[in-house]
Formats: structure tokens, C-alpha cells, sequence
């Protein structure tokens, strides 16, 4: 840290969130059977040291979810400004548990749900921050950090039936053999993708063929599809899917929690002739052992479960991993609480052996999870082989310093920082209601504005 920096001014002095929107629905980009009008946004948060340095986080939403968001944010939002970030970053793992364990807001948790989505827009942004000051791109400052240093940002309470501190330390001891090739090969040729671009169920079939046209010529090798809202047209589609990838290509099929247990079971056995990698989402977020009853189903037909986008929080993802209900653990960078508790996460998935296939996609996601699937490249689990983060090309023209994909593959972000800053131009557009494209469609009634005919 550069000694220009003294305690003063290395304290927070404000806290800024706002609501950020963009208008997805209109052309149905984002949408899958349970999500039929998503409008992608975030909670927004700007955190400022005395210095004047800024950091950026966000948690993804979908339309007026953010505004519930946003206020829990402003309401977290006294236990940040006027803490010395230093102080913080030493302690970190004890720093989060303070912000879940508030005695009156933790009775609207626990750690799950609203509080626990602007928890995670608040920590993202401390991480940006932090990387910031100490001039390194996030997944570089995580693999740089000493075992004992990154073990201290993590509150292993109610882990220790499956892991302990002390094993964690042993894991990131032994993810230190080989790093510095592991850091050249990452900046050479970066992390494999996979895109679900073409995929989005409120997509005609023209529109899929030019996308998936488009995906294969850029060098993608894996599609993820919606599925879930009707046998015949998931079978067509599927059909339609595979004349244009092929069979050599992978393919990921994703039903947002539609079903009941015993129907994902059957629903995919006539999917399985199409041979996915795996079912996302089968199921209810939270049903642990239906997953886990749909996997013991699906193996023989070498279908794998994938699940974590909606997953609450690391004791929810303790018990998948344990109860083997899913085969990819899919983190999410904008849910649980945060890079802090997403780093327990990726340690219980390695001691158990399952692969992490981040979700990413919706606002600031991709730019935020290729850090964390970086860190756990070069530091952890040491492989890439059979994983895959999430692309998709959607909104990254709004940052700073957007997420790049070539030939398949995040390329590793050199600027310091978790890569969340917006571009001023994008907040004047899109923060939600008066920024100025909203105010247009409000003035076209492409949207009605929610500012008028209010009681
Ligand atoms: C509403 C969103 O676009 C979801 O459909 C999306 O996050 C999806 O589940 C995914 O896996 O990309
Ligand atoms: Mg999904």
C-alpha cells in the first residue's frame, strides 16, 4: 500500500447506491420460463476513502427488485462509512461477519435473501477498493495473498462439519506449487467460456441460428439453451440447436427452477436423447434433496445437475456439495455475501471434488466472477480442465474496463481493481427513473413511469 496513505485517510467517508436498470424486456434478451420479462439492473454502490480513491460494487436484479435492494444497502450502509479500510482488510473474515450478524437486520436473513444481496454489492465494492489500493487486478491480489492472509477473509462459521480453517490453509498451501506457470499460461491465453447467448427462450429460431452461427465462427465450443416451458417446443428447439452445433459441441440445457422433482426427472429423460452436459436449475433453489434425487436419476443417462445461481448462502451450498445434488457448482458474484463467503464456497467444492462453473451474464457478473474462477486457476484448484465460466455479450459496453472474450476465453483483467466501475455515460442513461433513456421511454410510453399516478 503506498505510504501517501495514512490511517485518516484511508477511512470511508461515504456510501453511495444507486438503482441501475436496463431494458432487456423489450427484446426478451435474458428471458427463460420462470423469467419471462427481465429487465437486467443492480444495486449500484459507490464507496469513497478521505484519499479520494472510489470503489465500485454491485449486486444483479432484475427490474423493481433493485429499489427493495437499494434500501437495504442504505440501511447496512452505517456500519461502513467512517471504518479505516486497512482495518478491514486485515480482519476481513471478522468484518463480514459483523455486517450479517447485526443483531435486529439479521432477524430478515439470515444470511440469505435482500440484506444478503446488498451485502454482496457492499463487499464487492470493498474488493474493488482494496484492489485499487494496492494496484492489482482482484484475481492477482487474491493469489498473490499468503494462505494465512486469505484465510482471514472468510467466516468459516457453521462450515466445520466439512471443512476447517486449518484444512482451507492446507488446500491454498499446496495451490501454491506451480503458480507462476499457471499465472503465464492465464495471461497468455485466459480462462474458456461458454455462452448462453443464443439461447434465451423468448428467442425465434432465426434469431437463435444467427446467434449460434455467430458463437461457433467466434470459437465457442458450448451452448446453454432454456428450457422448461413446454416438452414439444424444448424437444424442437433442442433438435434445431444441435443441426446447427453439432454434436461434437457441448450443450447445456437451463430450466429456472420450473419443475417439480419427479417431472425434471422425466422431462429430461426425453431431453437426454440431445445428450446435455447438464440440467441447471432443475428444480427449487433451496430443495437440496430434490436435486440430489434428480442426479441419482439423471447419472445413468450421463447428465450432470448444475445449481447456485439462487443459492442463498454457503451453508445452503454446503449441504448440495454433501448431499452430491449438484456435479457443477455454479458461484454466483453477486449473491451470497459477496467475494468473501464465495471464497468458502470454492474451498468446500475443491476438498469435494466438484467442479465450479460460475453463472455470470447478467449486469457486471462476468466482468466480476473471471476474477474468482482466475484466482481459483492459479491458486486452488490448479485446473481449468472441464469448466467453464458463463459469457454472455450483454451490457459490458457500460464499464469501465469490460470483461474480454476472444477465442472462447476471458482474457485475465490487467486494470487494478474487481473490473465494476460504471462509465459515467451509463449512469446518466440508466439509473433508474430519471436517467435519460429512461426518461425517453417513459415520454414514448414504451414504460409507464412509476413517478406518475401514485397515491
Ligand atoms: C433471468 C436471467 O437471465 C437468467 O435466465 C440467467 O441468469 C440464467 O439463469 C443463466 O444461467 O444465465
Ligand atoms: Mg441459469
Amino acid at each position: 500500500m503506498s505510504h501517501t496513505h495514512t490511517r485518516e485517510n484511508l477511512k470511508i467517508v461515504s456510501l453511495d447506491v444507486k438503482d441501475v436498470r436496463f431494458p432487456t424486456s423489450l427484446h426478451a434478451d435474458g428471458s427463460d420460463a420462470m423469467h419471462t420479462d427481465p429487465d437486467y439492473s443492480c444495486a449500484y454502490v459507490t464507496i469513497k476513502i478521505q484519499a479520494g480513491l472510489e470503489g465500485y460494487g454491485l449486486t444483479f436484479t432484475l427490474g423493481r427488485g433493485t429499489e427493495i435492494v437499494v434500501q437495504a444497502v442504505k440501511t447496512l450502509s452505517s456500519m461502513i462509512v467512517g471504518q479505516v479500510v486497512t482495518d478491514i482488510y486485515k480482519e476481513f473474515g471478522t468484518f463480514w461477519r459483523t455486517l450479517t450478524s447485526e443483531s435486529q437486520l439479521r432477524w430478515i436473513g439470515p444470511e440469505k435473501g435482500v440484506t444478503h444481496l446488498a451485502t454482496a454489492a457492499i463487499i464487492n465494492a470493498l474488493w474493488d477498493l482494496w484492489g485499487k489500493l494496492v494496484k492489482k487486478p482482484v484475481w492477482q491480489l487474491l493469489a498473490d495473498m499468503d494462505p494465512e492472509q486469505l484465510v482471514a477473509c472468510i467466516d468459516f462459521r457453521y462450515l466445520s462439519n466439512v471443512i476447517t480453517k486449518e484444512e482451507a490453509l492446507q488446500m491454498l498451501r499446496k495451490g501454491q506449487v506451480g503458480k507462476e506457470e499457471r499465472v503465464n499460461k492465464l495471461l497468455g491465453k485466459g480462462y474458456p467460456c461458454y455462452t448462453t447467448q443464443a439461447g434465451w427462450l423468448g428467442y425465434s429460431n432465426e434469431k437463435i441460428n444467427q446467434l449460434a452461427q455467430k458463437y461457433i465462427d467466434l470459437g465457442f465450443d458450448a451452448f446453454k439453451v432454456k428450457v422448461g416451458k413446454n416438452l414439444y417446443e424444448d424437444i424442437k428447439r433442442l433438435e434445431f440447436i444441435r443441426n446447427i452445433i453439432g454434436w461434437e459441441r457441448t450443450l447445456m440445457v437451463d430450466a429456472n427452477q420450473v419443475w417439480e422433482v419427479q417431472e425434471a426427472i422425466d422431462w429430461m429423460q426425453q431431453l437426454a436423447q440431445f445428450k446435455p452436459l447438464w440440467i441447471e436449475e432443475p428444480t427449487s433453489p433451496d430443495d437440496v434433496l430434490g436435486h440430489a434425487q434428480i442426479a441419482r436419476a439423471l447419472k445413468p443417462l450421463g447428465i450432470g445437475v448444475a445449481t447456485g445461481e439462487m443459492c442463498c448462502n454457503r451453508v445452503l451450498f454446503k449441504q448440495f456439495l454433501q448431499a452430491e445434488a449438484l456435479q457443477f457448482c455454479q458461484i454466483d458474484s453477486a449473491r451470497i455475501g459477496g467475494v468473501n463467503e464465495i471464497l468458502s464456497v470454492y474451498l468446500m467444492a475443491h476438498k469435494l471434488g466438484v467442479k465450479v462453473c460460475p453463472h455470470a451474464g447478467g449486469v457486471g457478473l462476468c466482468e466480476m466472477v473471471q476474477h474468482l474462477q482466475m484466482w481459483d486457476y492459479v491458486a486452488l484448484s490448479g485446473t481449468s480442465e472441464g469448466k467453464y465460466v458463463e459469457y454472455i455479450d450483454q451490457q459490458h459496453e457500460h464499464f469501465v474496463y469490460p470483461s474480454i472474450v476472444k477465442n472462447a476465453h476471458y482474457l485475465a483483467p490487467r486494470e487494478p481493481g474487481y473490473s465494476t466501475e460504471f462509465k459515467k455515460e451509463a449512469l446518466e442513461n440508466y439509473v433508474y427513473p430519471n436517467g435519460k433513456e429512461w426518461e425517453s421511454m417513459f415520454e414514448k410510453g414504451i414504460f409507464s413511469d412509476p413517478r406518475k399516478n401514485k397515491c
